[in-house]
């Protein structure tokens, strides 16, 4: 049977017919449709048959490369996709739209070549030689995409005028009480206004700025989420730590109004009544606070223990002016101290831990986050990668209920982050600052040739030499001399293996160097103390003079030695990079290239930090990726963000 619409095209109703009756065919192939039709037929057959003599992919794309997760972001700053209902409808092709056209899209690439790209691997090198000669675009050796450059100028600058309006925190709505906290509790700050992230932070977590960066206002649901993304080293605990202990100073300040309005109320309608209170009035029960666990208004979430007494360590400062209590607890910490800080008689106002124990610990005592108003994930990235994300998440559905804000920071943020924030908290506000994913200009960053003369290849040998040039002006400081003291250098040496961190830190004592390893099996007391040294907590003992140093130098095993004098090495992995405040840092020793620029820009955000200069090497050996390192440099040189 015919169907309708070929009954009214000629062609269709003679080619249908032909596939009706046999009889009717050579009359239809006589016709000019069918010598087009066998004309197309040919073509298609050419063209499957030299595909297939190539080897080219099957369709589909299974041969495709899988991109890495662990891939900066290009749209920290933009809010999510709108909701589907509100996605622009897609536009209805014209007619006549094939005409005319100057792009040949319809046209499938062949295998080894991309849409605008080369058609073969040869022709691709050689093109993007030309390119890197010419200048015109760089060759990305990370495969990372561009971060600052998505964000448009305008963008760029708004939040740059933002910045500079704010000035100083006295600009800042905050509680007199955490005023003056900053003030008294933080005397080292050498300079007092806010910085980049405090300015972009605090007036948005405080509510002075209009939340306009989400699209879908009327859709929001839960608490209200921020996104905050800035550069290492540029005050990011303070830029949440001030407005949530502000919050809970108001929080508390309001709780005691509403009390003593209460008590009021209540004692004059016992007036009224005519009772008399002393009589019949019935104490309400006392709640044994003993027993009564643990009820904090905020939670702030690590990834390490290092940083849980980090970040207490800060609070613990402010709380000497603006009275609240902070609870650090670590798996570091014996259960009696854990219990002792969570279940206090006089109660708790910040927990900080990290996820899995806070976890576990919500598990028994479900009601311990039954009050939280503020929770904060610092180094988001960290805890919403796979290890973390599932304690993290389990917190974060726990604290909904009460939860008035939730607050993720981080130095970087990956793709795989920026998307799973785009679709679980569409309407989290992104707060951004204008240096995000770029290493400070600030720092310099060197190469060393590993494989050249002197060294031929041996990275060790190439390491000790390094730490003693960098320390040969404190080495050359001679008390006895009186010379002008020259302070203890400090010197991070990062590698990619935590088992590389024992076999380096030998290797440099050998050397006469006084280096230690550091990673998550060093003892806890020997942990804190290294990292103390580095971070600037530790006392300082004043440096003896004359004839007992040396008496005391000499007295050591191994002091015939030659040993390098005033300067103190750290050899660390990833765990050493994270977060960890290491003002007194000035030099860091990059031994392994690291596999992607998070790590380059954790590991050398270690040293710069809040305006200081710094100092970073990079140690090129056999197999290490020169041209990576390359294009780092580069991007550092432009004070571009890193791709
Ligand atoms: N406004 C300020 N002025 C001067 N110094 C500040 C200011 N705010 C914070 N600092 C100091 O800057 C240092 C770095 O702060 P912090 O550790 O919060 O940085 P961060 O952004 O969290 O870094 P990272 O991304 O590496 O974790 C700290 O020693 C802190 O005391």
């Amino acid at each position: 049977m015919l169907r309708p619409f070929a009954r009214s095209c000629p062609f269709c109703e003679v080619r249908s017919q032909a596939r009706l009756s046999p009889s009717f065919r050579p009359q239809f192939q006589q016709t000019r449709l069918y010598a087009q039709i066998q004309r197309d037929r040919a073509a298609r057959y050419a063209a499957t048959a030299s595909s297939r003599l190539r080897g080219g992919p099957p369709r589909g794309g299974r041969d495709k490369p899988r991109p890495s997760r662990m891939v900066l972001s290009d749209s920290v700053a933009r809010p999510a996709r709108p909701a589907s209902d509100e996605r622009p409808v897609r536009k209805k092709r014209e007619p006549f739209s094939y005409l005319n056209r100057t792009k040949t899209n319809s046209i499938p690439p062949q295998r080894g070549e991309t849409r605008r790209g080369p058609s073969n691997a040869s022709e691709g090198r050689r093109r993007e030689r030309d390119t890197r000669r010419s200048g015109e675009e760089p060759f990305h050796a990370l495969k990372m995409q561009k971060t600052l450059h998505e964000i448009p100028y305008g963008n760029r600058s708004a939040i740059k005028k933002k910045i500079e309006e704010i000035d100083s925190f006295q600009a800042l709505p905050l509680m007199e009480s955490v005023q003056s906290a900053i003030k008294d509790a933080l005397p080292d700050l050498e300079y007092r206004h806010p910085t980049p992230a405090q300015a972009v932070a605090i007036p948005a977590l405080l509510g002075m700025t209009k939340s306009g960066r989400t699209r879908n206002p009327t859709k929001k649901s839960g608490p209200e989420s921020f996104l905050l993304a800035a550069e290492t080293g540029s005050g990011k605990t303070l830029a949440y730590l001030l407005p949530v202990i502000d919050a809970i100073k108001r929080e508390e300040m309001r709780d005691k109004e509403e009390e003593a309005r209460k008590e009021a109320a209540d004692t004059a309608a016992a007036k009224e009544n005519g009772q008399r209170d002393d009589i019949f009035s019935v104490e309400s029960p006392e709640l044994n606070k003993a027993v009564d666990p643990a009820r904090p208004r905020a939670v702030i979430l690590v990834p390490s223990a290092e940083l849980v007494a980090q970040v207490g360590a800060v609070a613990k400062s402010l709380s000497h002016t603006v009275k609240f209590r902070a609870a650090p607890i670590s798996a570091k910490n014996t259960a009696t101290v854990i219990r002792n800080r969570l279940f206090n008689e006089h109660g708790v106002d910040i927990v900080i831990s990290t996820p899995p124990l806070l976890a576990s610990i919500a598990e028994s005592n479900p009601n311990i986050l039954a009050r939280v108003t503020h929770l904060i994930a610092d180094e988001a990235d960290s805890l919403f990668d796979r290890s973390f994300k599932p304690s993290t998440m389990e917190i974060i559905d726990r604290a909904t209920p009460s939860l008035k804000k939730l607050v993720l920071c981080s130095a970087t943020i990956p793709k795989y982050l920026d998307k799973y924030l785009a679709d679980k908290f569409p309407d989290m506000n992104r707060l951004v600052t204008p240096n995000l994913h770029a290493i400070p200009r600030r720092v310099q960053l060197g190469v060393i040739d590993v494989n050249k003369d002197p060294y031929r290849g041996n990275k060790l040998l190439a390491c000790a030499d390094t730490i003693w040039q960098i320390g040969k002006a404190a080495a050359e400081y001679d008390p006895a001399e009186g010379k002008e003291a020259v302070p203890t250098k400090r010197i991070l040496v990062f590698v990619n293996e935590r088992e590389d961190t024992e076999e380096v830190a030998q290797y440099l004592v050998k050397k006469g160097i006084d280096a230690i390893a550091f990673h998550r099996d060093t003892e806890p007391s020997r942990q804190a103390k290294t990292l103390a040294s580095f971070t600037g907590t530790e006392k300082v003992r004043e440096p003896k003079q004359g004839e007992e140093a040396k008496k005391e130098e000499a007295g050591k095993p191994g002091s015939n030695k030659r040993s390098l004098p005033n300067t103190k090495v750290m050899v660390t992995t990833d765990l050493g990079s994270r977060g960890i405040d290491t003002v007194s840092v000035r030099h860091v020793i990059l031994y392994d290239v690291p596999h992607t620029t998070i790590d380059f820009i954790h590991r050398l955000g270690r040293t710069g930090r809040m305006g200081r200069r710094g100092r970073g090497v990079v140690l090129v050996g056999p197999g290490d990726r020169a041209d990576v390192v390359k294009e780092v440099r580069d991007a550092m040189f432009r004070g571009e963000a890193l791709i």
